[in-house]
């Protein structure tokens, strides 16, 4: 049966002070995530008056993905539900059955293999298909884009731009320092079919970015924004304690490059702009942070040929798009098997 709609799905976020509590219940229900980190995060959302910024960037990415697949001559309405706010996939996914759609595409506003990138968001759509009934339309997970070039060349812009504004004098001890969210080790042990994938996925993307950003430059690849109890492991070192380290060992800039996301979302513009930016204050290090993809025109492009691999918009039916990669790494299509759920801690 030919796909007859795109659903973007996302995290979501508060988008009034209200929200943030009843928001903070939905993520982390059932995750052992200890009170007084809560606490923490709901004053992080409060400090923006409550409102995440993350919604508005996908009500601002769908808006260019439909004027891209229309310029492009693509008919394929686009929806959008989150896991954790309003809209919810389960009411989105309600009125998709409403409207009619039978057979629709899901693109995920996350590159990676791992639970909370990847499987979790396999489980929310499931979910959301079972609560809506036997009338809810088929929904396929558009595969995973770590490597794509619509994902890397606008990180790659990013970080060569906020080059451009560090001291060229002190470029023999600038480093770029990639950072994406950091997981239990259990769940990172557990990403993808064969296990690591999260990382070394992360590990290709920091490759890709760095040797065409800045080749002659040293970089890393830390962690930003680790929950849960602290007597569970968590990937390090945290990008806060990673500063402190290059400061003693005679770095004095660096560019920090969020791979692990695709918008200036809350963890960007508090756990980096905010927290990571006073922790270079206090060593002394020349701190920019560089931009996330957003709604840049390749990135949106993308979408499209994430959507033309499923054959959506091809001249004649059942031809496929190749897929666009810059990597090495394995990528299935349909994530047989990924992520595990009984791999989750
Ligand atoms: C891998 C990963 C991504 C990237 C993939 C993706 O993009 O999906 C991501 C994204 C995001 N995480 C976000 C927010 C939060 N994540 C939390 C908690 C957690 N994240 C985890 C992992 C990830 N998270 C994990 C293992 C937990 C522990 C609880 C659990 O096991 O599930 C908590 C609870 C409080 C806390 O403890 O921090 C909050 C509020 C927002 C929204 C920001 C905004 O509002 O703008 C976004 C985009
Ligand atoms: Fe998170």
């Amino acid at each position: 049966m030919p796909y007859d709609a795109l659903v973007v799905v996302s995290f979501g976020g508060p988008e009034r002070p209200d929200d943030v509590l009843p928001f903070l219940a939905n993520v982390t229900r059932g995750r052992g995530v200890p009170p007084e980190r809560l606490a923490e995060v709901a004053e992080h959302y409060q400090h923006f008056g409550g409102v995440s910024p993350i919604n508005q960037q996908c009500r601002d990415l769908i808006a260019a993905i439909r004027a891209d697949l229309a310029a492009n001559g693509v008919d394929l309405p686009v929806y959008w539900g989150n896991r954790n706010w309003h809209p919810m996939l389960a009411d989105t996914v309600a009125r998709m059955r409403d409207d009619g759609v039978r057979h629709a595409l899901a693109f995920v506003t996350s590159a990676y293999a791992g639970y909370s990138s990847c499987r979790q968001y396999l489980d929310d759509i499931a979910a959301a298909r079972a609560a809506v009934g036997p009338d809810a339309p088929l929904i396929d997970k558009l595969r995973q884009f770590w490597d794509h070039p619509g994902f890397v060349e606008p990180h790659t812009d990013a970080v060569r731009a906020a080059l451009g504004t560090l001291d060229p004098a002190r470029r023999d001890s600038t480093r770029i320092v990639f950072t994406a969210h950091s997981i239990p080790t259990s769940m990172a042990a557990g990403a993808g079919p064969d296990g690591g994938r999260y990382e070394a996925q992360l590990h290709e993307t920091a490759r890709l970015v760095a040797t065409a950003a800045a080749p002659d430059l040293p970089y890393d690849l830390v962690w930003q924004s680790r929950s849960g109890p602290p007597h569970v492991p968590w990937l390090e070192p945290d990008v806060n304690d990673h500063l402190h380290q290059l400061a003693t060992a005679g770095t004095t800039a660096v560019v920090v490059s969020p791979i692990g996301f695709v918008s200036d979302h809350l963890e960007v513009v508090w756990d980096l702009d905010t927290e990571a930016a006073a922790t270079a204050k206090e060593v002394g290090l020349d701190f920019v942070r560089a931009g996330t993809p957003g709604t840049d025109p390749r990135f949106v492009t993308m979408v499209r040929e994430l959507v033309a691999e499923r054959g959506v918009g091809a001249a004649h039916p059942g031809d496929t798009a190749p897929q666009r990669r810059l990597g090495t790494l394995p990528v299935w299509d349909t994530c047989p098997g990924c992520c595990a759920p009984a791999r989750r801690p």
